[in-house]
C-alpha cells in the first residue's frame, strides 16, 4: 500500500460514517409506466467530507438528495443519518430531524427580497426562539465568514448572484447543522463566481467541520469534493474518495 493510500485508509478508520444508504430504491408510477429514479443504491459518507453527487440530467441525483434530506420517502431501502433511520420516521420526526441536523443551499438562493442580508441569515434562528440580539450577532459572524462584511444591510436585489449565494451559504451555516445539502448551488452563476463559491464551501467544510453533500451535473465543480459519487440511470456507477 502506498503512503497516500495508507493515510486515506487510516483517516477512514478513525472518521465516522454520518450518512449510510443501503439498497435504496425510488420508483415513480407515471401512467402505466414505472420510472426507476433510483434502482438499488449503496454508499456511505463520512463526517467532515465534501461529497459531490454527479450524473447527467434525469440520472436520479435530486431524487437521492431529497431522500437524504428526508423530503421524500424511499420506495424501499435504508437511510441512516447520524444513527437515525429516516425511513422509519413520521412527518413530525422528519421535521425535527431536519431542524436539528440539516442546512440547505438552493440553486435559486431563496432569499427573502424584503429583508437585508443580515436579516435573511438571522431568520432561521427565530424558529429556535433565540433573542433578537443573539440572532443578529450570530448572523453577523456568519456574514464575516463568507466575506460579506460590507453587505450586511444590502437587500438581495442590491447584490450580485455570487454575493446572494454567499448569503445562502451563511444562512445554511447559522444553525450549525452537521450536514449541509446543496442542489446545483452554482447553477445560476458564471464559471469564475462558481469557482469562488466552491472554494468557499470547501473551506467551510474544513474549518467549520461540517459535512456537505452537493448535487451537480458539472464534473469540474465535482473536482472540489473529497468524495465523488456518480449516478447513471438510477444506479451508482462509481464512488471515489480523493485526497486534497
Ligand atoms: N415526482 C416525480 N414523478 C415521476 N417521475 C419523477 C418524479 N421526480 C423525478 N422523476 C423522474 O425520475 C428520474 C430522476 O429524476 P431526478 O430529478 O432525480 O434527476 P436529476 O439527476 O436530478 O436531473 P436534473 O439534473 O435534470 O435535475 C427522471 O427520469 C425523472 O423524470
Amino acid at each position: 500500500m502506498i503512503e497516500s493510500e495508507r493515510q486515506v485508509y487510516q483517516s477512514l478508520q478513525t472518521s465516522k460514517k454520518i450518512i449510510e444508504v443501503k439498497q435504496l430504491y425510488k420508483y415513480y408510477r407515471v401512467g402505466d409506466e414505472t420510472v426507476k429514479a433510483l434502482d438499488g443504491v449503496d454508499f456511505a459518507i463520512y463526517e467532515g467530507e465534501f461529497c459531490a453527487i454527479v450524473g447527467t440530467s434525469g440520472s436520479g441525483k435530486s431524487t437521492l438528495l431529497n431522500m437524504l434530506a428526508g423530503l421524500e420517502p424511499p420506495t424501499r431501502g435504508e437511510i441512516i443519518i447520524n444513527k437515525s433511520h429516516l425511513e422509519r420516521l413520521d412527518e413530525d420526526g422528519l421535521v425535527t430531524f431536519r431542524r436539528k441536523n440539516v442546512g440547505f443551499i438552493f440553486q435559486s438562493y431563496q432569499l427573502i427580497g424584503t429583508l437585508t442580508a443580515l436579516e435573511n441569515v438571522a431568520l432561521p434562528l427565530s424558529f429556535r426562539g433565540e433573542s433578537k440580539k443573539k440572532r443578529l450577532k450570530k448572523a453577523s459572524a456568519m456574514l464575516d465568514l463568507v466575506a460579506l462584511q460590507k453587505h450586511k444591510t444590502h437587500m438581495p436585489a442590491q447584490m450580485s448572484g455570487g454575493q446572494q449565494q454567499r448569503v445562502g451559504v451563511a444562512r445554511a451555516l447559522v444553525m450549525e447543522p452537521r450536514i449541509i445539502f446543496a442542489d446545483e448551488p452554482t447553477g445560476n452563476l458564471d464559471t469564475k463566481t462558481s469557482r469562488e463559491i466552491m472554494e468557499l464551501m470547501q473551506s467551510v467544510v474544513k474549518n467549520e467541520k461540517r459535512t456537505l453533500v452537493m448535487v451537480t451535473h458539472d464534473d469540474q465543480l465535482a473536482s472540489y469534493a473529497d468524495r465523488v459519487i456518480k449516478i447513471i440511470d438510477g444506479n451508482l456507477v462509481s464512488n471515489e474518495r480523493r485526497e486534497s
